[in-house]
């Protein structure tokens, strides 16, 4: 059976950030996600999470001006101390929420920009923080995204993260796939699931077109959980779309794998 955890940047919207940790459990997820926890303070954090008795699955490490239109800062050159000071933040929060892997977003490649130069920066941060995450007990991951949604990503294909991987050489390195992501960019997702079994740390789901509920577009997620679960694949399964018309209202999909 999938592990479900709520994304809860893109589900429950309509209330403050940590009143949807108890609507997140009430509507039966085993565990919350985000794309970042800093804008409140870890305890009271950590205060909300013990409240609503679930899991913290994962967050992002702090990733740059978000609202103003950054995504990710560990492949700019001109950002290295910054990111490197965001994963010790990272680690931080990770310990106080005993959470067992954080997310790194690779950042927009600058126009113009060499892109050996921006790789060779995003393994050597990758590296640092692969091991300093290693002796927090921390998974690290990295995700590759859909060009569409973020036209000029720097990491947006399996191809590249597997690269990647081993350009780093951590065992604490692995991959998120988000098959909403990989359907737009290549699609034969379960064969490139089945591949990149061993290398997969998290899995976030969302339908095509749309980003929307599962079983709202053209994927098979019946299918998809069903080989989940034959792979043997124990991680979490974030729901990270974006409700058509209220995240309760529309958890209907979600049903038959509650138990
Ligand atoms: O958008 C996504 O798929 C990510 O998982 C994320 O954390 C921010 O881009
Ligand atoms: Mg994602």
């Amino acid at each position: 059976m999938p592990k479900f955890s709520a994304n809860l940047s893109f589900l429950y919207q309509e209330l403050p950030f940590l009143d949807r940790f108890a609507a997140a459990e009430k509507d039966g997820f085993c565990a919350l996600e985000y794309l970042g926890p800093y804008a409140e303070p870890k305890e009271k954090v950590a205060d909300a999470l013990k409240a609503s008795g679930l899991k913290q699955a994962l967050f992002n490490v702090p990733s740059g001006d978000w609202a103003g239109g950054e995504r990710g800062i560990a492949c700019l050159p001109d950002r290295i101390d910054e990111f490197r000071h965001g994963v010790t933040l990272a680690l931080d929060y990770a310990k106080a929420l005993d959470c067992p892997q954080v997310n790194v977003i690779s950042g927009l490649a600058p126009k113009g920009a060499d892109p050996q130069v921006l790789e060779k920066v995003l393994v050597d941060n990758l590296k640092y923080a692969a091991a300093r995450a290693a002796d927090a007990g921390v998974k690290l991951l990295i995700e590759p995204i859909n060009l569409r949604d973020i036209p000029g990503f720097f990491l947006s294909t399996t191809e590249h993260a597997e690269r990647i991987l081993d350009k780093v050489g951590s065992e604490n390195l692995y991959i998120q796939y988000d098959f909403y992501h990989m359907q737009i960019m290549q699609g034969d997702l379960i064969p490139t699931f089945t591949r990149l079994r061993d290398r997969i740390a998290h899995v976030q789901i969302a339908d095509n077109p749309g980003r929307n509920e599962p079983g709202s577009g053209e994927i098979n997620y019946r299918f998809i959980f069903s080989e989940l679960d034959r792979l043997g694949y124990d991680g979490w399964v974030g729901c990270e779309y974006k409700p058509k018309a209220g995240t309760s209202e529309g958890l209907g999909w979600m049903k038959p794998y509650l138990e």
